[in-house]
């Protein structure tokens, strides 16, 4: 028997699917063995691989759970996580869910499944997007303090069609620096009419929607004088399936367990 890592993609026919399908086909330690999509998608039948843009796999789109697979990524929507997270459980199957738009039933249920099979659940795979995330939680620390205070402000931009908003990345930079900060956090999203004043504890988030970006992060840290902004930006989606891939690989012979991708980076 191969000792490839068997894979099994939820979401297998979007944006995100196809280039864990394409970059997963390239890495010689897996075995694509799996490509779930809805029943309804119009792709289901077709070849996984050349709907991802790359050879063909003898892989087909389809709505069916797989009988085996050592891991499954899930890139899909929030509806279809709750199933995901129950079939993986079912069938002992480690998890990676990169969806984000989850309410807080969902990630409680993550939670009590986290108990049962390991799971990385996080909102950015990518290895950029985790570090900035430390130095902003720096970035806070050291100016928590400043004379005359500091404003945060997180923008994030994104494609068109994505769905939810914010995106679950600037939700996790935002409860990354409230943990820093002292005192009860405001969370203000997007200003309108007579706001007042800003307040001091305040974290707020804009959400842009533009064209094709893959995912751009911008967090201000506004002095009085002075600012800070640091910028992470995607060029592609490929920053985002190479993580997940990485995380798949991790969660390999790992217990039962929640992880972060800081724990797949060795950022934790
Ligand atoms: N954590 C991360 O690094 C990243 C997370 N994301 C998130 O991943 C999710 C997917 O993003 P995209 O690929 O751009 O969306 P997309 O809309 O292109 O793809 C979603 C796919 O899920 C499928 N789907 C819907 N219901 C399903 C079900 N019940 N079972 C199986 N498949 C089902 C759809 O048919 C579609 O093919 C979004 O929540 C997005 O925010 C996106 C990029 C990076
Ligand atoms: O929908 C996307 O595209 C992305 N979604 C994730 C999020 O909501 O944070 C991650 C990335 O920014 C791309």
């Amino acid at each position: 028997m191969s000792n490839q890592i068997q894979l099994a993609v939820h979401g297998a026919a979007g944006r995100m699917g196809r280039r864990v399908v394409a970059l997963a086909a390239e890495d010689k330690d897996i075995q694509i063995t799996a490509a779930i999509d809805h029943a309804d998608n119009g792709l289901i039948g077709q070849d996984a691989g050349l709907v991802a843009g790359i050879a063909a796999l003898d892989v087909l789109l389809s709505p069916d759970w797989p009988n085996y697979a050592s891991v499954m990524i899930d890139f899909s929507l929030p509806v279809a996580v709750d199933g995901c997270v129950a079939k993986c459980v079912a069938a002992k199957m480690p998890l990676v869910i990169a969806t984000t738009g989850l309410n807080d039933v969902q990630k409680e249920a993550i939670a009590a499944a986290a108990k049962l099979i390991p799971i990385v659940w996080a909102p950015s795979m990518s290895t950029a997007v985790n570090l900035t995330m430390k130095v902003a939680q720096q970035i806070t620390e050291t100016l928590k303090h400043v004379a005359g205070g500091v404003d945060i402000e997180i923008i994030e931009r994104h494609h068109r069609f994505k769905a939810d908003a914010p995106s679950g990345t600037a939700l996790r930079f935002g409860e990354l620096i409230a943990e820093k900060m002292d005192g009860d956090v405001k969370h203000v999203h997007g200003r309108e009419g007579e706001t007042g004043q800003r307040t001091r504890n305040e974290i707020g988030y804009h959400a842009v929607r533009v064209g094709d970006n893959p995912g751009e992060h911008t967090i201000v840290f506004g002095m009085m004088g002075e600012r800070i902004e640091i910028n992470v930006a995607a060029s592609n989606r490929d920053c985002y399936a190479s993580g997940a891939i990485a995380a798949a690989k991790f969660l390999q012979g790992k217990p039962a367990g929640l992880y972060s991708m800081f724990d797949v980076l060795g950022l934790s």
